[in-house]
């Protein structure tokens, strides 16, 4: 919707991870153009839907909610993965999505501890037990991947909501340093708890995350320390387990 960005690394990354999105607007699932029923991925950008008024993401999500609440519901039982990063996760959140049901909220994504807009590339580790990454993210390697957010501390509506997060393998991604341990400021950008960087919902084919993995794609999208030290995109394999997974439903 306006406001949105990202959309066409997003579109990127999953053609070249061999499936065949398209593009689709609001207006087009407001206006019944569209069925969502007909797709096995939903992914919602990221950007400043609506110019971020009100809270980032909540304009967005009661417009999604209201258009096609129960269908992504139905996407969702059926084991289809709908992910959004940083604002499509926002929306996610703002959705219900990451909960058993919509109606009861888990999380809220709030505004940086350090109150300011982080945009640069951080570090961060795959600490999930995920049907889709299992396996294919190894879990020893340090990862860069670039932020660019001002609302993205997340905050669980109780300590045992948390709690069972971490415990459960929900929290897939973490912040880290260089040497893959948790630590605070700049490696967690936001002041997220247990530097929790992106989750799995109630139902785990349900994924938000801070970060962006469709702008860590390609080598060249590494730093140069990145590019000497031979690191991989994470976006590649973010993407690719994601295909093989949809590909398989
Ligand atoms: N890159 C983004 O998606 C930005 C998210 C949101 N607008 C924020 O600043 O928190």
């Amino acid at each position: 919707m306006e406001g949105t960005n990202n959309d066409t690394e997003a579109l990127r990354s999953l053609r070249e991870s061999n499936l065949d999105p398209s593009y689709v607007h609001i207006h087009e699932i407001e206006k019944n153009k569209v069925d969502l029923e007909d797709f096995q991925v939903l992914f919602i950008p990221g950007g400043f839907s609506a110019g971020d008024y009100v809270r980032a993401g909540i304009i967005f999500a009661i417009r999604l909610k209201t258009a096609a609440g129960k269908k992504i519901e139905g996407m969702i039982e059926q084991g289809k993965p709908v992910l959004g990063t940083c604002n499509g996760f926002q929306v996610l959140s703002e959705m219900g999505l990451t909960s058993s049901d919509m109606d009861k909220r888990e999380l809220a994504l709030d505004v940086n501890e350090s109150g300011k807009f982080e945009c640069r590339t951080v570090l961060v580790k795959y600490s999930g037990r995920n049907k889709i990454f299992d396996g294919k993210i190894p879990r020893d390697q340090v990862f860069e991947i670039p932020v660019a957010h001002k609302e993205g501390r997340i905050r669980f509506t109780s300590e045992s909501v948390e709690k069972e997060y971490v415990e459960n393998g929900r929290a897939i991604f973490t912040y880290v340093d260089p040497e893959g341990k948790i630590s605070g400021y700049p490696w967690n950008p936001n002041g997220s708890p247990d530097n929790i960087a992106g989750i799995s919902g109630h139902y785990d084919n349900v994924l938000g995350l801070m970060p962006h993995p469709e702008r860590m794609f390609y080598r060249y999208q590494l730093s140069t320390k990145g590019k000497r030290e031979n690191s991989v995109p994470v976006g590649k394999i973010f993407f690719g387990a994601i295909s093989d997974y949809a590909r398989r439903l």
